[in-house]
């Protein structure tokens, strides 16, 4: 996590295209001193939850696909997270390791009741096949010995996905600089923090040192807000829903500055308040206050780390 925080605050600080408002941080972790909304995990009502080790394989096969809702303007992340739950309740074993390496486009449509091709269908069947066959290869089939041998780390837990599974490798290359972000592997440790309310799957006793998850609702917000500033090019960009080039510098500035802005409100909030505030927090909040806002209009890069 720490090269999570220091790469994307190389980006922030060699940023073109985007910009960090430290007065609109102010600004927000003033409004935010007094009263930080806390947002319920789970707060739609959409996930499958047992208290047990099917949760956690829920939430990997989850977040193994947990990308990329667009073009498609009805598709959207409760689809997903939803589909899946009423998959496992109606048969228990449709995500063991052997049955992961087998699904196809047309069963995973199937899956969330999805009538036309899913956005990135081939990548998704893909992750879901390279999951299934790593989980079987080194953890038993299981996600939860993949999490308990984590030893109660959030950091450990992402490097260990990092290492195990090529599509949770979400970094890139800016200005000739590795950068390290890790959204799905950290919304992974997050999700099992937030499900099991910090408990047994979800003790994760370095929980502070996850970052936000930069995707392309959490920019939006941060713009919205007065957080980040885009140069007038991208902003147009934005606004006509034009492609931006995943790796390309643009992309990878809305990303890390992002990160970088959370960090740094977070830090802020913290001083102001004398109370600790988590990254996961924010984001939750953030990212809520996003999906609630339809008109918001987000970068379309096409991605499967996001
Ligand atoms: N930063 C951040 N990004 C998040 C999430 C979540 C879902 N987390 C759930 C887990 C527990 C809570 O109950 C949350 O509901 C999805 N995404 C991203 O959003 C995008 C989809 O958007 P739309 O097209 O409108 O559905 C896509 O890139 C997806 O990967 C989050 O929490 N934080």
């Amino acid at each position: 996590m720490e090269e999570v925080r220091s790469t994307t605050a190389w980006v922030a600080t060699h940023s073109s295209h985007v910009t960090v408002d430290f007065t609109g941080i102010e600004k927000v972790a003033e409004n935010m001193k007094n009263s930080l909304p806390k947002v319920e995990w789970d707060f739609e009502g959409i996930h499958y939850f047992d208290n047990g080790p099917l949760t956690v394989q829920y939430l990997l096969v989850l977040d193994t696909v947990n990308f990329c809702f667009w073009p498609d303007e009805e598709m959207s992340y409760d689809h997903l997270a939803s589909g899946l739950k009423v998959t496992l309740e109606s048969d228990k074993s449709a995500f063991d390791a052997d049955r992961l390496q087998k699904y196809t486009g047309p069963q995973l449509r199937k899956m969330l009741n999805w009538p036309r091709p899913l956005p990135l269908e081939d990548e998704r069947v893909r992750l879901l096949h390279e999951v299934g066959l790593e989980l079987e290869r080194s953890f038993e089939g299981k996600a939860s010995k993949l999490v308990e041998s984590s030893h109660n780390s959030a950091a450990k837990l992402v490097a260990l996905m990092a290492c195990h599974f090529p599509g949770f490798r979400d970094h890139t290359v800016y200005k000739g600089h590795q950068i390290f972000l890790y959204k799905r592997a950290q919304i992974f440790a997050a999700d099992l923090w937030g499900a099991f309310k910090g408990q047994g799957y979800g003790d994760f006793e370095d929980i502070s040192s996850i970052t936000i998850f930069a995707d392309y609702i959490v920019p939006a917000v941060l713009q919205q807000l007065g957080v980040l500033r885009y140069h007038s090019s991208l902003a147009n960009i934005i606004m006509k829903n034009t492609e931006i080039v995943s790796g390309s510098e643009e992309e990878v500035e809305l990303r890390a500055c992002s990160v970088y802005a959370v960090e740094k409100m977070k830090e802020l909030i913290s001083k102001k308040t004398g109370k600790q505030v988590l990254s996961v927090e924010l984001d939750l909040w953030l990212w809520a206050f996003g999906i609630q806002c339809p008109s918001l209009q987000h970068h379309r890069t096409l991605s499967i780390y996001y």
